[in-house]
């Protein structure tokens, strides 16, 4: 059985697991003095093979957690640990793993896809701006505050992020460059890649919230590496003949093997398909000319979005 800390266990009820993952599992927990309900992710530092970087990783994320402050980032409350594991007390979203969501609709929505998809980016966006790169973008680490289609969504599992040695980029370039590789100078970490790899994978996030289907997987033949490394994915028309023409062309945008050609976050958030276009605005048709476009009086729900011009930023309220 699991050994717990005492003062975790003072301070917090544990009840039963709700989710398990590679590296620990994730308990349903309470705050005794306030019943606030919560979740506690274990981390097992046992099942870590190479010492070094597996607690190089967790002191990372640790560091992470304790540091990053978004709505549409998961956000720690507490942390304790033992001798074999972390424990990591969180905020509780009733809705899950996006996983389990898509597993069970299949296909999502496209304009509740939209919702969800806009706030990663918004997580990502805050991320790369602190010079982190999460490196593990995928459904298990993206949960849902409730039920509800149109809910809030939190980014987390900072267990392969790196934080940008900006020091030792700076001591890199210091010394004298005339000896140092190009890629040097435009890698955006020490590991030779950059913020970019984030977007690709915000490419597949986006395109099995739509299609219901992983762009690449091994059922479909060569190896998932070869489809990867080819970037060669199939929008099947079953499933992807009634999705927009402008939400196909944000997947095939990102889903781009050269990096330098990717969408970066930013283009991805000025995309057209994450613009609002207003609703309600309705222009006549081209015989009738000269009549001014008449602006119905908007659904109520949508008065917010009364004031905003045809041209409008991006979805507001949650940036
Ligand atoms: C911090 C972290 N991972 N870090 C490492 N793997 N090193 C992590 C990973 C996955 C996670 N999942 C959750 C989480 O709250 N999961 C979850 C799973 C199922 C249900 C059902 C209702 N609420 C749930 C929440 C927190 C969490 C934290």
């Amino acid at each position: 059985t699991l050994e717990m800390p005492t003062a975790l266990q003072q301070k917090y009820a544990l009840g039963k697991t709700i989710g398990t993952g590679v590296c620990g599992e994730v308990k349903f927990a309470f705050l005794r003095d306030t019943m606030e309900k919560c979740a506690v992710k274990i981390i097992n530092k046992g099942n870590f093979k190479s010492e070094g970087t597996a607690t190089r990783n967790a002191e990372t994320e640790i560091q992470i957690l304790q540091r990053i402050d978004h709505p549409c980032l998961m956000k720690t409350k507490d942390f304790y640990q033992t001798e074999e594991s972390y424990f990591i007390v969180l905020e509780l979203m009733e809705g899950g793993e996006l996983y389990y969501r898509i597993k069970s609709k299949k296909q999502i929505p496209e304009d509740v896809a939209k919702f969800y998809f806009y706030q990663m980016l918004l997580a990502v966006q805050y991320l790369h701006s602190q010079g982190i790169i999460h490196r593990d973008l995928k459904p298990e680490n993206v949960l849902l505050s409730s039920q509800e289609d149109f809910c809030l969504i939190k980014v987390t599992d900072f267990n392969q992020s790196r934080i940008l040695e900006e020091a030792a980029l700076m001591r890199t370039l210091c010394g004298t460059p005339s000896y140092l590789a190009p890629e040097v100078f435009t890698a955006a970490s020490t590991d030779g890649y950059g913020l970019s790899v984030d977007a690709w994978s915000l490419g597949v996030l986006l395109f099995v919230c739509l299609g219901g289907y992983p762009p690449f997987h091994e059922q479909f033949g060569t190896s998932v590496r070869e489809q990867v490394l080819r970037g060669s994915y199939t929008l099947l028309p079953k499933q992807w003949s009634h999705i927009s023409e402008q939400a196909k062309d944000l997947v095939q945008k990102l889903l781009v093997v050269d990096p330098s050609q990717r969408l970066n976050i930013e283009e991805a958030l000025s995309h057209d398909w994450l613009q609002v276009r207003l609703m309600y605005l309705r222009v006549p048709p081209p015989q009738a000319q000269g009549e001014a476009s008449e602006l119905q009086s908007p659904p109520p729900q949508a008065q917010g979005e009364a004031s905003e011009s045809p041209s409008s930023g991006p979805m507001r309220g949650l940036s």
